[in-house]
């Protein structure tokens, strides 16, 4: 099970992170979110982490920005991928990949109900809910229930949207997912990691969905 902790602000939450075996910490830079970071803090956050683990994945989260701008602003700052959320089009996603080529699309059933295999041309599909960053939890179920949405979903995909460590074990025993991602549900108010919440995420997920980049760097 891949873990990735978002909307990481703080270099020693990333550091905590990192030490605890995520596999990814993302940076939002959304200057409405409560997580929004800084060029600073981006670059910071991604050097605590990956003095902790230095094969970890980093990712700039973005919304707003153009697509070839996110993907340049990630490639200045050093992070390894660059996930969009947002009305995003195909030719979006082709200059972003020319520029940075571990581009992720986050999406949600709730503004795509008919999602197709074929939008599945970038690195990884994250599935959220209907408002990023919302901790606002959703029916996850039909995922691992619903054999025609799960073959258009195909492999590889992130769950996201309303996780926390106290249901992250019922989400993926329901859905099936390749990876889980959390914000809100690490935090102890909007924007404000909480390293214990952080924790019991980790072991969670893990318990609940196996071994990740740990294991694999030790096999
Ligand atoms: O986190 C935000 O504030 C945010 C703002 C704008 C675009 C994306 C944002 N977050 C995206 C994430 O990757 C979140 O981790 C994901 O939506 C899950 O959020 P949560 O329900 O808070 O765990």
């Amino acid at each position: 099970m891949y873990l990735k902790i978002c909307g990481l602000r703080d270099p020693a939450h990333a550091a905590h992170a990192a030490r605890l075996g995520a596999d990814a910490v993302g940076v939002v830079m959304s200057p409405r979110s409560p997580r929004h970071a800084n060029r600073t803090e981006a670059a910071a956050v991604i050097a605590a982490a990956r003095a902790e683990a230095p094969a970890i994945d980093t990712a700039l989260v973005v919304n707003t920005l153009p697509a070839a701008e996110a993907a340049a602003l990630a490639a200045e700052l050093g992070f390894d991928v660059l996930q969009l959320h947002g009305p995003y089009d195909a030719a979006d996603f082709a200059d972003a990949r020319r520029i940075l080529p571990r581009i992720w699309r986050a999406t949600s059933l709730a503004s795509e109900p008919d999602l197709r295999a074929g939008d599945r041309a970038e690195e990884r599909l994250l599935l959220d809910g209907a408002t990023p960053g919302s901790g606002e939890t959703w029916d996850v179920r039909p995922l691992g229930s619903d054999p025609a949405l799960r073959a258009r979903i195909g492999d590889g995909w992130i769950l996201a949207g309303g996780l926390s460590p106290e249901n992250v074990a019922e989400a993926v025993s329901h859905a099936r997912p390749w990876g889980v991602d959390v914000s809100s549900g690490v935090e102890s108010a909007p924007g404000v990691k909480d390293p214990g919440r952080i924790a019991r995420f980790i072991a969670a997920a893990r318990a609940a969905g196996g071994p990740g980049r740990g294991a694999t760097a030790a096999s």
